[in-house]
C-alpha cells in the first residue's frame, strides 16, 4: 500500500467511527440507537474511565461526551483523547448549562457543545456537519501535505543538477541560481541573486551574452545555446567553459507574482536556463588542435601549421608589395650526439635549441620543427636581404656556444639556407623548397653558415639528383674500384704501404675521382656502403699480397667523418678485418684532425680501442686542420702524413718547407712516423730525406694504379719502386 493510501482521509460520515460516553446507560443507550440508525460505527462507553480504556485500544473519528461523570470526567477524557488521537474530534452533550463549563469545554478542544435533553435531529446535524469539516481539514492537510513533498522533490532535483540552473529578470540580473553555481563557480546562490549576468560572464563574451538574451527570435521553440566563458569566484583570470541554453519563460504558466523561496530575488523571471560546464571537454579539444599543429616535444608549430601561416603572409605580402623570408635550418651534428647519447638528450638538446632560437624572433614571425633536426622559420615582412642576414647570423651565433646536456658539453652547429619572397619563389612548396636547396648548399661548403637561395643553385640540385641514383646503381653494379698508391721508404726506395684510394667506373663518365662524388656520398649516407666496399675490396687484395711474401706490406684507407662518427665504428671495422683475416697490425687507418676535434672524447674512446686492437693511425693532411697540437700526446697516433701543399711549398722556398721541417722535427720528438704526401720532384725528395722523414707517396712514384698493376710490381718484390 503507498504512503497516500494509508495517508487518505475518512471521508465518508457514514463509516465514521464514533465514540459515545456517559455514565447514564439510558442515555448512552438512546444516543448510540440514534446513531446507529444513521449507519454510523458506534462504540458506547458506560463512564469516563471506560472510554479512557477503548480510545487507547480503538481509533476513532469522533467522541460525543457527557462532561460530569462520576469516575473520571469528560475534561479529562477530553485531554486523553487530544493526547492519544489528535485527529479525533470531541462534541459534548451535557446537562451542563453554566456558561464556564461551555467556554471551558469549547476551549479544552471540543468542536460544539450539545445540551441535554437533545433534540435528536440537531443532533444528528451537529454530528454530520463537525464529520464533514473534519472531513475537509484533513483533505487540506493531505493536500498541503503533498504540496510540501513535491516543492521538495523539486528543490532536490534542481540543487542536485549537474549544471547550473538559474532564472533571469527582463535586464538579465539572477532571480534564482541553484546551489550547484558554488561548487562550479565558488558564488553562493544568494551573492548571485539580484546582481547582473555580466558579474560571471568573461568580459570577451558579455557582447555575445547580451545578443543571445535580447537578440530577435528567442521563444521556448527556439532556446539561446552559447558557449561562453564564466568566471570563478575569486580569481579574475580563472574561467571555466560553459554551454548556456535560455529559454523565455512563459508569462501563462509562471505569473508574475510567482516567487520562489530561498534563492529566489522576488524579481519577475523572464529567462530560465542551464548553464553546462564543458570545461573537459574544451580542453580535450584544444589539446587535439594543439597535437594537430604542433610539435609536442619542443611545443612549436608543426610543418603543417607553419605551411598554413606561410600562404597567409606570401597573400599579405603580394597585397603590400613586401618581401619575406623563409629560413630552412639544419643542425649539424645532431645525429652524433643522437646515436651516441641517445634519443633522451637528442630531445633534451631539441628543446635547448628551440629555446635559443626563440629568444632571437619578434612577434609575427614563425618558428617551426619541420622534423627531425630540421626547422623552419617565417619571417613575414622583411625590408631587405640584410633583415634576413642579419638574423641568420645571430642564430648561427647562438647555436655556436655549446649546450650542458647533463653532464656533457655538446657542441652542434646549424646550416641556414634563406629564400626571399619573391625571387626565390612565388609559392608556399617553392619558397620551402628553395630554402632547402641553399641549406643544402651550405652543408656541402662545411656546413655552419648561411647562404640565400640563387637560380644556379637548382641547375646543381638537378644533377645531383642524378648522381646520387647513379651512385646507388653504382653500388648494385660494382663499378666502384679501389687503386693504390704505394708509400715507399725515402731511404731504401722500397714499397712499405699501400694507400687505398676508390674511384668509380662510371659507364658515361668514365672514371670518377673522389672528389667527384664523395661529398654527395656522405650526405646522402651512402658513404658507410662506400667505405664498406673499399674495406673489404682492400683487405682482399692486400691481405693476398701479403699471405704470398710482403708479410709487412702496409694497407693505408681513409675514413670519412660520418664513418668515425657512427657509434659502433670500431665494432664493424673490427669485424670486416677480422672477417678476411686481415693482420689488424699492417691495416692503418688515416683521419683528419677535424674528425678528432669535432669530439676529442669519443673519439679518443674509439682510436684506443682500435689500437688495442693492433690497428695503426695515421693524421691524414696534418698542418691544414684544426690544429691542437696537445692531442698528439694523449693519442694513440701512429703516423703524421704531412700535407701535400707543405711539401710543394718546398720547391718554391715558400713558408711551407719550414712547416715541413717542424712537423718532422716534432715527429721525431714524439717518436712518430712520418709520410711526406704529394712527392712529385727530385727536389722534393732530397729535401725530405736530407730532413730524415721516413717515408713519401707521391707522382714521382706514380699515381694511384689498379691492382693488376700493383700486382705485377709486387711480384718482382724486393724491386725498388723507381721501375715502377
Ligand atoms: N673516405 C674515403 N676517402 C677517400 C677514399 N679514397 C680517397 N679518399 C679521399 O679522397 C681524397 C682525394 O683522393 P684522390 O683523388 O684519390 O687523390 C689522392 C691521390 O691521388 C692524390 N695524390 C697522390 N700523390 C699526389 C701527387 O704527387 N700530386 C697530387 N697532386 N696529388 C697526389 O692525393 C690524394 C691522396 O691524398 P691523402 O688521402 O691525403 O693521402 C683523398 O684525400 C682521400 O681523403 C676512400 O676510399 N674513402
Amino acid at each position: 500500500m503507498t504512503p497516500e493510501h494509508t495517508e487518505q482521509p475518512r471521508s465518508q460520515a457514514v463509516s465514521a467511527r464514533i465514540l459515545v460516553v456517559d455514565d447514564e446507560p439510558r442515555l448512552l443507550n438512546t444516543l448510540a440507537s440514534l446513531l446507529r440508525q444513521q449507519g454510523y460505527d458506534v462504540t458506547a462507553a458506560t463512564g469516563g474511565r471506560r472510554a479512557c480504556e477503548l480510545i487507547d485500544q480503538h481509533p476513532f473519528d469522533l467522541a460525543l461526551l457527557d462532561l460530569r461523570m462520576a469516575d473520571v470526567d469528560g475534561f479529562d477524557v477530553m485531554a486523553h483523547l487530544a493526547k492519544c488521537q489528535p485527529d479525533c474530534g470531541a462534541v459534548v452533550v451535557s446537562g451542563e448549562s453554566a456558561f464556564t463549563a461551555v467556554s471551558r469545554a469549547l476551549r479544552r478542544g471540543a468542536l460544539d457543545y450539545i445540551r441535554k435533553p437533545f433534540d435528536p435531529e440537531e443532533l444528528l446535524a451537529t454530528v454530520e456537519s463537525v464529520l464533514s469539516q473534519q472531513s475537509l481539514v484533513r483533505a487540506h492537510e493531505h493536500i498541503q501535505m503533498r504540496l510540501e513533498k513535491s516543492e521538495a522533490l523539486h528543490r532536490y532535483i534542481v540543487n542536485s543538477s549537474p549544471d547550473i540552473v538559474f532564472m533571469l529578470d527582463e535586464d538579465g540580473h539572477f532571480c534564482f541560481v541553484n546551489h550547484k553555481v558554488e561548487s562550479l563557480l565558488g558564488y553562493t546562490p544568494a551573492e548571485l541573486c539580484g546582481k547582473h549576468f555580466r558579474h560571471v560572464l568573461d568580459d570577451r563574451d558579455v557582447a555575445r551574452g547580451m545578443y543571445a538574451l535580447q537578440g530577435p527570435g528567442i521563444s521556448a521553440d527556439n532556446p539561446r545555446t552559447l558557449e561562453v566563458r564564466l568566471k570563478t569566484r575569486g580569481s579574475r583570470r580563472a574561467t571555466r567553459h560553459f554551454e548556456i541554453t535560455a529559454f523565455p519563460v512563459d508569462p501563462q504558466t509562471w505569473p508574475p507574482s510567482s516567487n520562489l523561496a530561498g534563492e529566489a530575488s522576488g524579481k519577475t523571471a523572464r529567462y530560465y536556463g542551464i548553464a553546462r560546464d564543458v570545461t573537459d571537454r574544451k580542453e580535450a579539444e584544444a589539446f587535439i588542435n594543439f597535437q594537430a599543429y604542433h610539435d609536442l616535444l619542443t611545443r612549436l608549430p608543426n610543418r603543417a601549421l607553419f605551411k598554413d601561416r606561410l600562404e597567409l603572409a606570401i597573400t599579405q605580402a603580394r597585397r603590400n608589395q613586401q618581401k619575406l623570408a623563409v629560413m630552412f635550418l639544419d643542425l649539424d651534428r645532431f645525429k652524433i650526439v643522437n646515436d651516441t647519447l641517445g634519443h633522451a638528450m637528442g630531445d633534451r638538446l631539441l628543446q635547448a635549441v628551440t629555446h635559443r632560437l626563440t629568444q632571437f624572433l619578434r612577434k609575427g614571425d614563425t618558428l617551426s620543427r619541420f622534423g627531425g633536426d630540421e626547422f623552419t622559420l617565417l619571417l613575414p615582412s622583411i625590408h631587405s636581404h640584410d633583415d634576413a642576414k642579419h638574423i641568420a647570423k645571430k642564430l648561427i651565433r647562438a647555436l655556436r656556444a655549446p649546450f650542458q646536456l647533463g653532464e656533457h658539453e655538446v657542441f652542434v652547429g646549424v646550416s641556414i639556407g634563406i629564400a626571399v619572397f619573391p625571387e626565390a619563389g612565388s609559392t608556399m612548396d617553392q619558397l620551402i623548397q628553395s630554402a632547402d636547396i641553399a641549406m643544402y648548399h651550405v652543408k656541402a661548403r662545411g656546413k655552419d653558415g648561411y647562404r640565400f637561395y640563387s637560380e644556379s643553385m637548382s641547375v646543381d640540385t638537378a644533377s645531383r639528383l642524378s648522381l646520387e641514383r647513379d651512385l646507388r646503381l653504382a653500388l648494385e653494379r660494382d663499378e666502384l674500384k679501389v687503386y693504390y698508391q704505394p708509400q715507399v721508404c725515402s731511404q731504401s726506395n722500397r714499397i712499405v704501404g699501400l694507400e687505398a684510394l676508390v674511384r668509380w667506373q662510371h659507364p658515361e663518365r668514365g672514371l670518377l675521382y673522389p672528389g667527384d662524388f664523395l661529398p654527395l656520398a656522405e650526405e646522402t649516407r651512402l658513404i658507410s656502403q662506400v667505405s664498406e666496399r673499399v674495406l673489404d675490396r682492400a683487405c682482399k687484395d692486400v691481405g693476398r699480397w701479403i699471405r704470398s711474401g710482403h708479410p709487412d706490406l702496409r694497407l693505408a684507407v681513409n675514413l670519412s667523418p660520418v664513418q668515425v662518427e657512427h657509434p659502433r665504428f670500431v665494432e664493424t671495422l673490427m669485424q670486416r678485418v677480422q672477417a678476411h683475416q686481415f693482420p689488424p697490425e699492417n691495416l692503418e687507418i688515416e683521419i683528419t684532425e677535424n674528425v678528432i676535434m669535432s669530439d676529442l672524447e669519443q673519439i679518443s674512446q674509439k682510436l684506443r680501442e682500435l689500437a688495442a686492437f693492433g690497428v695503426r693511425i695515421a693524421i691524414d693532411d696534418f698542418g691544414t686542420g684544426y690544429s691542437s697540437l696537445n692531442y698528439l700526446h694523449r693519442l694513440p697516433i701512429h703516423t703524421l702524413k704531412v700535407d701535400q701543399s707543405f711539401v710543394k711549398a718546398i720547391r718554391s722556398g715558400e713558408d711551407g718547407a719550414c712547416i715541413v721541417n717542424a712537423i718532422v722535427a716534432m715527429a721525431h720528438g714524439l717518436k712518430l712516423e712520418i709520410v711526406a704526401e704529394g712527392v712529385e720532384t727530385d727536389e722534393q725528395l732530397d729535401y725530405l730525406r736530407s730532413l730524415g722523414c721516413h717515408q713519401v707517396q707521391g707522382f714521382f712514384y706514380g699515381p694511384a694504379r689498379p691492382p693488376e698493376d700493383i700486382n705485377r710490381l709486387l711480384g718482382s718484390w724486393p724491386a725498388r719502386v723507381a721501375s715502377f
